[in-house]
């Protein structure tokens, strides 16, 4: 155009236009990326934006630091609110919450319907208060509404009715600040794969405001704290499923925040990482008081180790709420018993496959039948006439087996094993109907080990059903096995000791 033309290179029609253009549409993107900071993330509407201005966030902190309190006879109550909620909710609603750091009043929220699915109430008027030095621990269902409440407390979703205060502010008209005093651990990892460990928590500490001549200590107390310094300088993606747990747990906790909030924290943990996730994490609120933790959790185990305050939730209400072992005196309504009985003694196991092998050879009591069956078992019938087989050589058949169980004197107990239906004793009985299956023969150690366990779980079983009368089988391991007893008056924890004791 140059060439061409006598106009200059910022003239209207060369870059002028443009330039102008660039220059409006980087003010106005600027003013509405500052408006869409400061307004809140739900959808905006003419009242919202009414409400936003009337509460003019950029004011300062002030106007929210006293928060107003509801009277209790303005909120929403369920008619059949457990009676240690509503208390809750009268103490809270009443203002009575002294040393309390953080309290929910009538949080709710309500994700609205769309063409293909109505609105859901994911969490319904919760109010409760933790106070410093505590451990709050959400127990609940898939769905239960226990991650929306986290997500509410943190800011990343607005919600519907109520609110909460963090040290007095106000999640909703003041969310920046309330978030200062939190450190989150959301239940997905939200790690960046090529930051090793440490850049990860310098990252982290430096958006916290960590100053640089503390940064060095922070980050390597951290990695102290957390059993990562072996895996400082690896990239997040190199980390197993535990190791990175650790990492978004070390991220909550760095800057010391007061209030820690961690979604599932063990998941995917194997037993020794928990326990010291649960070492860390106790050690840091209940043990030095400085911190208040909230988390969720789906094991009853894990919440009792922690907590000393849970709450249920079912359908995103308050069902329960107190010490685990106020809800275990008040719900509990059964006993459970574990039993783990010895091993099968080498020696036991010994003479139950020289019995079963004697019977075997003990050729003219056999059915034809039943010959041939040993002869294709064992190999070679000199063998079976000599009756020197090897016992792990010898393998039995499905019609040995029922043969075997009727000398034994219990043919309905093998009946498990050789049926086609799912076997689900817990004592590898499945396994073993699954290699009948599919070899055509158990082992003969096999099958008597799998019979003397069996003899221990049954005579435990007739013992314990005759000892406590409405007592029920809960499931078999493999190692131990589980009774509900009832919890009921002449029942006690010690009588049940007593008499357990006297037949050990
Ligand atoms: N963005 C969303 N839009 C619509 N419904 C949602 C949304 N997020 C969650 N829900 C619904 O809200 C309810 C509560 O979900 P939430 O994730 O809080 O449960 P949860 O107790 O944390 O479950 P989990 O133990 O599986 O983490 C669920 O029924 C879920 O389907």
């Amino acid at each position: 155009m140059k060439d061409k033309s006598s106009d200059g290179i910022f003239d209207w029609n060369v870059t002028g236009a443009s330039i102008c253009y660039l220059g409006i549409e980087a003010i106005g993107y600027f003013f509405l990326t500052l408006g869409l900071e400061l307004l809140p993330t739900c959808k905006l509407t003419p009242a919202r934006l009414m409400e936003w201005w009337r509460k003019k966030p950029f004011q300062g902190d002030d106007s929210v630091l006293e928060p107003f309190l509801k009277s209790s006879s303005e909120t929403s109550v369920h008619l059949d609110e457990d009676i240690d909620v509503r208390t809750e909710r009268n103490r809270v609603l009443s203002g009575s919450i002294d040393n309390t750091i953080l309290f929910l009043r009538n949080l709710q929220k309500v994700y609205p319907g769309g063409n293909h699915h109505r609105a859901k109430v994911a969490v319904d008027s919760l109010t409760f208060s933790v106070q410093a030095g505590e451990c709050f621990g959400f127990l609940g269902t898939n769905g239960a509404g226990k991650t929306t409440t986290l997500s509410m407390l943190t800011g990343e979703e607005s919600p519907t009715e109520g609110t909460a205060f963090i040290f007095g502010k106000d999640i909703s008209s003041n969310p920046k600040a309330a978030r200062r005093h939190i450190g989150y651990c959301p239940q997905f990892d939200a790690l960046l794969e090529y930051l090793t460990v440490q850049e990860h928590l310098e990252l982290y500490a430096r958006i916290k405001g960590v100053s640089d001549y503390r940064m060095n200590d922070v980050v390597l107390e951290k990695l102290v704290e957390f059993d990562l310094l072996k895996h400082a300088d690896k990239p997040s993606y190199t980390l197993t499923g535990g190791n990175k747990r650790k990492l978004s747990v070390a991220i909550a906790m760095i800057g010391d925040p007061p209030i820690v909030i961690l979604d599932e924290p063990s998941t995917g943990m194997d037993p020794i990482a928990k326990r010291f996730m649960w070492e860390v994490i106790s050690r840091l609120s209940t043990r030095q008081g400085k911190t208040a933790v909230i988390l969720t959790t789906h094991s009853m185990n894990e919440a009792q180790a922690l907590c000393t305050r849970i709450g249920i939730m079912v359908g995103g209400r308050l069902r329960c709420i107190g010490s685990p072992q106020h809800l275990k005196t008040r719900f509990g309504n059964h006993l459970e018993l574990e039993i783990k009985p010895t091993e099968v003694s080498a020696s036991d196991l010994e003479n139950l496959c020289r019995i079963i092998q004697e019977m075997l050879f003990d050729i003219p009591s056999h059915p034809r039948s039943l010959l041939n069956d040993l002869e294709v078992c064992i190999g070679a019938i000199d063998s079976i006439t000599s009756g020197n087989a090897s016992v792990a050589e010898i393998s039995l058949s499905k019609e040995m087996i029922i043969v075997v169980g009727r000398w034994l004197g219990n043919e309905e107990r093998v009946k498990t094993l050789i049926s086609s239906r799912s076997n689900s004793d817990g004592l590898f009985g499945e396994q073993l109907s699954e290699q009948l299956v599919r070899e055509g023969g158990i082992p003969l150690p096999i099958f008597s080990e799998w019979w003397l366990a069996r003899e221990k779980f049954s005579a435990i079983d007739s013992f314990i059903l005759s000892s406590f009368p409405g007592a029920t089988f809960h499931g078999c391991n493999g190692l131990s096995v589980k009774y509900q007893l009832p919890y009921r008056e002449g029942l006690s924890l010690a009588d049940v000791f007593g008499h357990l004791e006297r037949n050990r």
